[in-house]
Order: C-alpha cells, then structure tokens, then sequence
C-alpha cells in the first residue's frame, strides 16, 4: 500500500528570529524545505506527500514544487494556528484510501530517504510509532533553579519525526484533544493521553529540527560531509 506523507510547513520560525518561515531559508543555495521534499521523494515507499502551509507562504512553496523533480504527487494543505491544528488539516486532506499516515517536519531537513523507509516498514506493524534517539545528556528535572531530580537516563528518548499512525485512531486522537482542550507538540503524545501504544523506531543522530541560527550552521555542516 503506499505511503502517504504530511509536511506540517507552517510555522512561523519564531525562535530562528527572521521575518519569514525558517522553511524559505536557504542551506547551501536550497530552501530547507526543499532537501525535505528531496528525501521524502527519494523515498521509495512514499507516493503521496501533503504540506501544510500559510496561505501567504503558497507561492514560495509553489515555487520550490516546481523545481522538484518527481512525478509524486505534492499537494498544499492549508495549515492551522499550531503544528497540532496543521497535522489535523493534513489528517482531513488525506486521499481516502490512506489507511496508515506519516507525519514528518518541514524543518527536519536532514533525515535520509533510509529512515523514511524504515519507518513505513516498521509501521506496517504497528498502530502508532515514532523516530527517536537515545538521550546522551544526564537530563535534571528543576523546580525554578533546583533539581528535584535526576530520571533513569536509559528509559529517555529524544523524540524526532517520522512519526507515522493508523489514520483513524489519530484523528479519533485529535477531535478529542478539540473537544477537551489538549495542546501537545507532537502527535505521539495524542496516542498516550488516549492510551494507544506507541512504539519507537531508532532514528538518526543528524535529524535535527532546524530552530535556532546555530542548527543551520550545523545543519550546513552535516550536508556538506554528505557530499
Ligand atoms: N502552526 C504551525 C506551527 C508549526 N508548524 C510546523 O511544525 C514543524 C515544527 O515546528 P517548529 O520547528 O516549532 O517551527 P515553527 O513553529 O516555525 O518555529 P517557532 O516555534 O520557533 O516559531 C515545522 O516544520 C513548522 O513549520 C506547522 O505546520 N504549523
Ligand atoms: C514533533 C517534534 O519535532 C518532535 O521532536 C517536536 O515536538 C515539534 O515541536 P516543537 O515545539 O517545535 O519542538
């Protein structure tokens, strides 16, 4: 079955500090959402993509559709207030025939082609997954500037996207987290509040979100040792 993918696209790129989406930015000459799509459609379980964009953004992204070269479908979605109001817009222009659903960031601009395909594999077993990584930091939980504690690192995952689910059950997630007010920042945490399990997929050390200035640097970086 093919896999369909959603871009949620349209943030604002607050904490990068410019005047537009981060996504436009460009990386060594190519807007960061640009090697986004190239590695969702290097991927060969992926047939359909949909991003989810600002209406003010649609030429730019129309743009960057253009320069693709692909026969896969990209679609635009119009995007909500919040990534969480994104992914449920994306969730309703799904194609009909779409069973199981990929979520991935337009801002996660380094994952490979390999992890897309991994996880459409391994989603094909269960009804809930996401790419994370093991934390390598020592994580302390504080109560203003003091620790009140030191959790198991061995239990702490560093959540990424992909992150890919069976379709109804994360819409079921999302019109209930409507109607009693949920805001989370990711779509695997929908699934817990609902107790629907939710398994991990080994991601990728260099698939990092593209926040601040220095994750471009460090982005720009990582893709010029892939060359
Ligand atoms: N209303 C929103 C907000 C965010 N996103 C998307 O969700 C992803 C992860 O969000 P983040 O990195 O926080 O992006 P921004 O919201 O743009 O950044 P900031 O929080 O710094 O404003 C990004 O690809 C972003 O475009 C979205 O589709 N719709
Ligand atoms: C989905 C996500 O990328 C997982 O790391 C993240 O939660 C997005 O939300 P953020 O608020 O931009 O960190």
């Amino acid at each position: 079955m093919a896999c369909h993918l959603l871009i949620p696209a349209a943030g604002s790129g607050k904490r990068m500090g410019g005047d537009r989406n981060k996504l436009l930015i460009p990386l060594l000459e190519k807007p960061i959402l640009q090697w986004t799509l190239e590695a969702a459609i290097a991927s060969e379980a992926i047939a359909w993509i949909g991003v989810m964009a600002q209406p003010h953004d649609y030429p730019e992204f129309q743009k960057i559709f253009n320069r693709l070269h692909t026969t896969k479908p990209i679609r635009l979605i119009q995007g909500g207030a919040t990534r969480q109001a994104s992914v449920f817009n994306g969730l309703k222009a799904l194609p009909t025939e779409g069973e199981r659903v990929l979520i991935h960031d337009g801002a996660r601009c380094l994952a490979t082609p390999e992890l897309f395909d991994r996880c459409d594999a391994s989603l094909q077993t269960m009804p809930g997954f996401i790419a994370a990584v093991p934390v390598k930091d020592t994580i302390k939980i504080v109560n203003g500037k003091t620790i009140v504690d030191t959790p198991d690192r061995d239990r702490l995952w560093a959540a990424q996207t992909p992150q890919g689910f069976q379709v109804d059950l994360l819409k079921n997630a999302h019109l209930k987290a409507m109607e009693l007010g949920w805001e989370v920042t990711d779509d695997a945490a929908l699934f817990e509040k609902v107790g629907l399990p939710v398994q991990i997929v080994m991601g990728e050390e260099t698939n990092l979100k593209v926040t601040t200035p220095q994750d471009l640097a460090i982005a720009e970086f990582i893709l010029k040792s892939r060359s």
